[in-house]
């Protein structure tokens, strides 16, 4: 078989799938075992990222198998796209074909992975969140595991931590667990992108196995034929099957809850919390988690999925969601409110009163509730973190703050190479509302984190500590100081512009950021933070800035927190006295928040 000679397409069609038997297992009435589902791209370790195929050549690519750069559907420690065309200057890259393409690429890098534990056929359990895209990229990926000869289970609407716990779950009859996993999310992007989120047992996939899987991606595709691709939907049809698996992961939620509460059946009887899910997957936290263990959800919002995000984004960091949150919960007279972003791996909370529990707040409450369990122990957090935090966790909880990195993934491997070397630490936070919990096997799983607040409410309860209300987790924040003025700018890098003289946005940030520090060290009122892992982190006139470089984007994220609005517009215009220096950079957001 000759792999160059093997190129083509096929018409996207959607798969015929089964529906689900008693929420478990629905495939067509045949043992797993007797499946017999061959290898379509038949990857060898020899030529791992080769297609090979029994199709007759094609010399003509048909248009919608364009050229596309895998490499720019790389975000750091996931893949995102446009999935959805009719967005002005947003080309859809992440079409069926590619996806195809980059689930068979996950299969063929899983199967070299997992080639030491034997020669069983691999499972990898497929999930997506509420996108308009949803349904016909989970079609192509399952065609693409399907294609390298392993099994597909497909979970339907999941979260991303529900996704990752399947691979640690052991229950037979849920197919559990399984070897790979794949959430097809975007998280919190607008509606017409998509993307996946991958993990084994053993950790969501980094930047390197993503780069390596969408190098794979490539070469498959560029070895795409329409008879490849017709032959994959036929053999996607006998190796797909369904599973409910989101009960398995809601039930292991009301467990947690019930066994805080010394095993009580409904240990928040009484309770009312009202959820918003912003039409994203979160829903089921209502009905399957909060009901079952006697809380009222009445008031709760936004929980049914609508991909095009209809009442406002999925994402705790925005005002608006944030809002909305807030204003459902006072006007249900809540005890707590509680609000996921779309993949339901980040959240926040609002108490009775309508105080926020998100950002340094959350990361204060969640330190508060781990600490109490594990004393002394380190808070793994993200940069942008503020003073106040760190004299929280340090003066009155008697812990340790680790400001590390910004990105999820940046601070879980933290906190697990901490606990490597000898230091203990049981949680990993972010101010985005990502947090996991060493309890919880590091899972980033936004239920979890408010899964420990309802643990408190319930014991505390059962203590005869309150009987109801969230003033329990308020009094938790009592003491932690707030600078009066949080601001977050993001200064643009304009990629194109001739000051970048060809080289990388990366090279001219740095520039920025070596210039930014060299001007800090020569002004006496300024302090440069003494650890520091990333930009320049820089105390004065009561507050701090922190300039570094984004995670993905080509942009310096700036934030200064202050005591009051004069000393925050000092500190901006110190940083604008530098970067201004440089015409590539647009500070006018910068320029704007300086002026009087
Ligand atoms: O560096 P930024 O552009 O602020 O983005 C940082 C953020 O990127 C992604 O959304 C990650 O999932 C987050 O964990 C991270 O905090």
């Amino acid at each position: 078989m000759d792999a160059q000679n093997t190129r083509e397409c096929f018409a996207p069609t959607k798969l015929n799938l089964l529906p689900l038997q008693d929420s478990k297992l629905a495939w067509a009435g045949r043992p797993a075992t007797q499946w017999t589902v061959f290898s379509m791209y038949q990857i060898s370790t020899e030529n791992r990222a080769s297609v090979y195929c029994n199709a007759a050549a094609s010399t003509s690519a048909p248009s919608f198998l364009e050229k596309i750069d895998f490499r720019k559907l790389q975000n750091g420690s996931d893949i995102r796209g446009v999935a959805v065309g009719g967005v002005e200057g947003e080309l859809v890259n992440l079409t069926e074909a590619v996806a195809e393409a980059i689930a068979a690429a996950f299969a063929a890098w899983l199967s070299d992975k997992k080639k030491a534990e034997g020669t069983k056929k691999l499972r990898v359990s497929v999930g997506h969140d509420s996108r308009i895209s949803a349904q016909m990229l989970q079609d192509a990926v399952s065609r693409g595991i399907a294609g390298a000869g392993l099994d597909v289970i497909q979970y339907g609407l999941a979260s991303t931590p529900a996704m990752f716990k399947s691979t640690l779950t052991e229950d037979a009859n849920f197919m559990c667990p399984v070897d790979g996993s794949i959430m097809i999310t975007a998280s919190h992007l607008p509606y017409n992108r998509n993307g996946f989120k991958f993990f084994t047992s053993a950790e969501g996939l980094g930047k390197n196995d993503i780069k390596d899987i969408l190098e794979r991606a490539a070469n498959i595709y560029d070895g795409f034929s329409e008879e490849k691709l017709k032959e994959s939907r036929q053999v996607a049809y006998a190796a797909v099957k369904k599973v409910d698996y989101m009960k398995v992961y809601t039930s292991d939620l009301v467990k947690a809850v019930r066994k805080a509460a010394g095993n009580i059946e409904k240990p928040l009887e009484g309770f009312h919390v009202v959820v918003d899910a912003g039409n994203g997957a979160g829903g089921f936290f209502a009905g399957s988690v909060l009901e079952p263990l006697g809380a009222i959800t009445s008031g709760s919002q936004f929980l049914d999925p609508d991909g095009m995000f209809p009442n406002h984004i999925p994402n705790p960091e925005d005002k608006a969601a944030m809002k909305a949150i807030t204003t459902a919960a006072l006007a249900n007279k809540a005890d707590l409110g509680i609000i996921f972003d779309t993949d339901v791996d980040r959240s926040a909370a609002v108490d009775s009163s309508g105080r926020e529990f998100n950002r340094n707040r959350l990361i204060a409450l969640m330190s508060a509730l781990v600490l109490e369990e594990h004393p002394g122990t380190t808070i793994v957090t993200d940069s942008v973190t503020s003073d106040g935090l760190t004299t929280f966790i340090e003066k009155k909880l008697g812990g340790k703050h680790h400001r590390f990195k910004r990105g999820y993934k940046n601070i879980i491997d933290e906190a697990i190479r901490l606990n490597s070397v000898g230091e203990e630490s049981h949680l990993a936070i972010e101010t985005s509302g990502h947090g996991a919990l060493k309890e919880n096997n590091w899972l980033d799983d936004g239920a979890f984190l408010m899964v420990k607040l309802l643990n408190k409410l319930a014991s505390t309860r059962v203590s005869g500590g309150a009987n109801g209300g969230s003033k329990v987790l308020t009094d938790l924040i009592d003491g932690l100081e707030e600078a009066a003025v949080a601001v977050e700018l993001r200064l643009k890098i304009d990629q194109n512009h001739a000051d970048l003289k060809g080289g990388s946005f990366k090279d001219y940030g740095e520039a920025v950021l070596k210039q930014l520090e060299k001007m800090s060290d020569a002004d006496p009122k300024l302090l440069k933070a003494p650890v520091n892992y990333e930009g320049v982190r820089v105390s004065g006139y009561g507050g701090w800035f922190l300039l570094r470089l984004s995670l993905h984007d080509p942009v310096l994220p700036l934030n200064i927190e202050a005591p009051s609005n004069e000393d925050a517009v000092k500190l901006g215009l110190l940083v604008l006295s530098t970067v201004k220096e440089f015409p590539a950079l647009d500070i006018s957001a910068l320029e704007k928040f300086t002026q009087p």
